[in-house]
């Protein structure tokens, strides 16, 4: 690197910096003016912190995904677009958005391909999210025979290349930018070598791809080491959307509990502010998803203006030798939060 290319990619980390901070200060509470901002954080890297001092079960900000993708075993029963739950009423079997309460029928369109493993068809909870879909990626996905890759992941467990999968066809189809999620924290590849699992799968996302009346070219971008980045960035940064049962929706903390742990998983989404909270196993922050894959952060008890804002990873009721073994495991740090630190 020369000394000018040094400037330019300081230039370039320092002007990224102020407009994503631009972005999040002009991010706004239910309730008043700005709540928060981003900061550095002492040994946690980048930090979301209160500019006010905010009220407990206040909603402090919401958030829409930069991607999201439903869960396999939800493509029946959450929109395919916005994750909205979506049951079957059991009189007439009409399809009906589970939070609306209302006659708008959701309609199933298409299967994904006539002969798709799964069988599943996608359904959309309104008109609206057809549209957006179309726009952003459904009219590519219609073309191509995904089995495979569901096959792959369904016999894998895996959710990341779904994601993958609908971030890639967002590109082709100029709806984001391939360096959309470039500002995230990623995991380091261990000597820098992409396992051979992530290969197998951006293969088969890319011959599925390729199978579309597309151009090529479109997909230039779809390198192993781009497919390597996303995936490496899911890895920190991805939320598992979780529906909230009812009996849940009055008690804040059983709410942000089943969302981490329970096994009615909806989907999987990446978001860039709520990306920037760090843990804590007492958080002062829950993150949830009332209606769909917007997001709500909301207080967990009253903050105080310049108090940094922390959500859980993990399943903060686990003993702490669970806690800080499944953090370190699946995030790369050892929390030192006060719980932790006092063992308990
Ligand atoms: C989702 S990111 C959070 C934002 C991140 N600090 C950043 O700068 O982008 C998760 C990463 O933040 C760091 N982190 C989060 N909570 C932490 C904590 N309690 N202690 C130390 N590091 C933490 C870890 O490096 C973790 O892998």
């Amino acid at each position: 690197m020369t000394p000018n290319s040094i400037a330019n990619s300081k230039q370039t980390m320092t002007s990224r910096w102020s407009s994503l901070l631009r972005y999040f200060s002009s991010t706004r509470g239910s309730s008043g003016p700005v709540a928060v901002r981003v900061d550095y954080a002492p040994g946690a890297g980048r930090g979301v912190f209160a500019v006010r001092d905010i009220a407990v079960g206040d909603l402090i900000h919401t958030a829409d995904p930069v991607v999201a993708h439903p869960a396999l075993a939800s493509l029946q029963k959450a929109c395919y677009y916005c994750l909205q739950g979506i049951k079957k009423q059991q009189k007439t079997g009409r399809l009906l958005p589970v939070t609306m309460g209302s006659a708008n029928t959701a309609r199933i369109l298409s299967k994904l391909t006539p002969d798709d493993e799964t069988g599943h068809a996608s359904i959309f909870c309104s008109m609206s999210c057809e549209d957006s879909a179309a726009k952003v990626f459904y009219s590519i996905e219609k073309q191509a025979d995904w089995s495979q890759l569901h096959a792959y992941c369904s016999t894998h467990g895996l959710r990341f290349p779904l994601v993958a999968k609908r971030l890639a066809r967002m590109v082709a189809s100029s709806a984001t930018s391939e360096h959309v999620l470039d500002i995230l924290t990623h995991v380091n590849l261990s000597q820098g070598i992409i396992p051979d699992e992530w290969k197998n799968e951006r293969r088969l996302l890319l011959e599925a791809l390729m199978s579309t009346t597309v151009a090529p070219q479109s997909f230039e971008f779809l390198t192993e080491d781009w497919y390597a980045g996303i995936i490496a960035r899911l890895h920190l940064n991805a939320f598992r959307v979780e529906r909230i049962d009812e009996q849940d929706a009055g008690d804040l903390l059983a709410a942000a509990t089943a969302s981490i742990t329970g096994d009615s998983i909806v989907g999987t989404a990446i978001y860039i502010l709520p990306s920037m909270y760090n843990h804590d196993c007492d958080p002062n922050v829950n993150i949830l998803w009332p209606n769909n894959v917007t997001a709500n952060l909301v207080a967990r008890r009253d903050i105080t203006a310049g108090e940094e804002l922390r959500i859980t990873y993990i399943d903060a009721n686990m003993p702490c030798i669970a806690r800080r073994s499944s953090l370190q495991q699946a995030y790369g740090f050892v929390c030192e939060c006060d719980r932790c630190k006092e063992g308990d």
